[in-house]
């Protein structure tokens, strides 16, 4: 018998026409685990979810729920919550029937559905809201009110798509933290859609990384951060991206701009890409010349653009005063730093 909210997806592809929207994906998720499906516009992430919701059948492949083949069942027998972008609620309903709405769909009875559409309520802290109508509700209101018509299902497993993306940035801040916080408090598995890959590195327990119809990479938002295994995947992740610089392999060292760097390589010649992040580049009096060419004052911490004979670089840096636009400067990084990739395929290249 396996924990409630085990999902597994076998060699899922979907089709539409002549468009593969999904490839085919593989992926596991635990029990009880914050999935999030990251990926830019189009990669296939919606197709998932939809998938997972059983409002879409795939071409190919197969799901699993708790062990049990669901890729047949219609939406209404799979026992999942969905929340959408648009939250989706009745406008002609009040809040306290939008929320009993798929109870309502079960034939619950009714002191039954009263308490368990509080419950859902107090867990959002909307049950002062219950007689109100959607329209009558801010943005933040109606997005709980969605998320206490999931609640009230009382299903181990919780699909949401983009959920925060119509609130304020203000507003998407507290309900990110508040979504994990109540995510783990009900115990239930959350497969989250996301092309913002900062909410995808805050809340995810671990993420998959879409791109054109395929996952590029699974694993914990601080594996994938750490060890990108594409240039695509450096280049997505991470705020400002990670910087990515022509170079070359001489005798398995990375050679940029005409200077070494201080590691090696198994593969012995050929074209790379050294990739950086902007954190990891120190601007002092050693290193490579470089000069200022813009200060971007983030108040507490700066961005700073830098070109040196080996392009353009970012670095963050604390102080935003610290350097002037215009200012000649050296730039350097930490061997344990520097990511190097293979420049025809992309893979990422392991140092020797
Ligand atoms: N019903 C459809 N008919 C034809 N093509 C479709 C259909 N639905 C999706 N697609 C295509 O499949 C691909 C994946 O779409 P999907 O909605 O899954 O992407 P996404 O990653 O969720 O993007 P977004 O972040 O923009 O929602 C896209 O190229 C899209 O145009």
């Amino acid at each position: 018998m396996t924990a409630r909210g085990h999902v597994k997806v076998e060699k899922v592809a979907k089709l539409h026409g002549q468009v593969a929207a999904l490839k085919g994906v593989d992926f596991d998720i635990r029990p009880g685990e914050f999935f999030a499906l990251l990926g830019p516009s189009g990669s296939g992430k919606s197709t998932t979810l939809r998938l997972l919701a059983g409002l879409d059948k795939p071409t190919r492949g197969r799901i699993l729920f708790d062990g049990k083949d669901v890729t047949a069942l219609d939406a209404q027998h799979r026992d999942v919550a969905m929340v959408f972008q648009s939250y989706a609620l009745y406008p002609h309903m009040t809040v306290r029937q939008n929320i009993a709405f798929p109870l309502e769909m079960a034939k619950t009875p009714k002191t039954e559905m009263a308490e368990r559409v509080e419950d859902a309520a107090r867990k959002v802290s909307i049950q002062h809201l219950l007689d109100r109508r959607p329209g009558q509700l801010s943005g933040g209101q109606q997005q709980r009110c969605a998320l206490a018509r999931a609640i009230v299902r009382r299903s181990g497993l919780f699909l949401l798509d983009e959920p925060l993306s119509n609130l304020d940035a203000k507003l998407r801040l507290e309900t990110r933290a508040e979504l994990k916080k109540l995510q783990r408090s009900l115990g239930v598995t959350a497969v989250y859609v996301t092309h913002d890959q900062e909410e995808a590195l805050t809340l995810a327990d671990r993420m998959a990384v879409f791109m054109e119809g395929e996952i590029r990479q699974i694993g914990s938002p601080a594996e994938v951060f750490a060890r990108p295994n594409s240039i695509d995947i450096a280049g997505f992740i991470g705020s400002p991206p990670m910087n990515l610089m022509k170079a070359r392999l001489d005798n398995g060292t990375p050679v940029l701009a005409g200077r070494p760097l201080p590691l090696r390589v198994k593969q012995q010649a050929g074209e790379i890409v050294v990739g950086v992040r902007p954190s990891a580049i120190t601007i002092g009096e050693e290193g490579m010349p470089a000069r200022v060419d813009l200060v971007e004052n983030l108040g507490d911490n700066a961005i700073f653009d830098l070109s040196f004979d080996g392009g353009l670089v970012r670095a963050r840096g604390p102080d935003p005063l610290a350097f002037a636009e215009g200012q000649q400067v050296a730039i350097s990084f930490d061997a344990k730093d520097i990511h190097l990739f293979d420049a025809a395929s992309g893979h990422r290249l392991e140092a020797a």
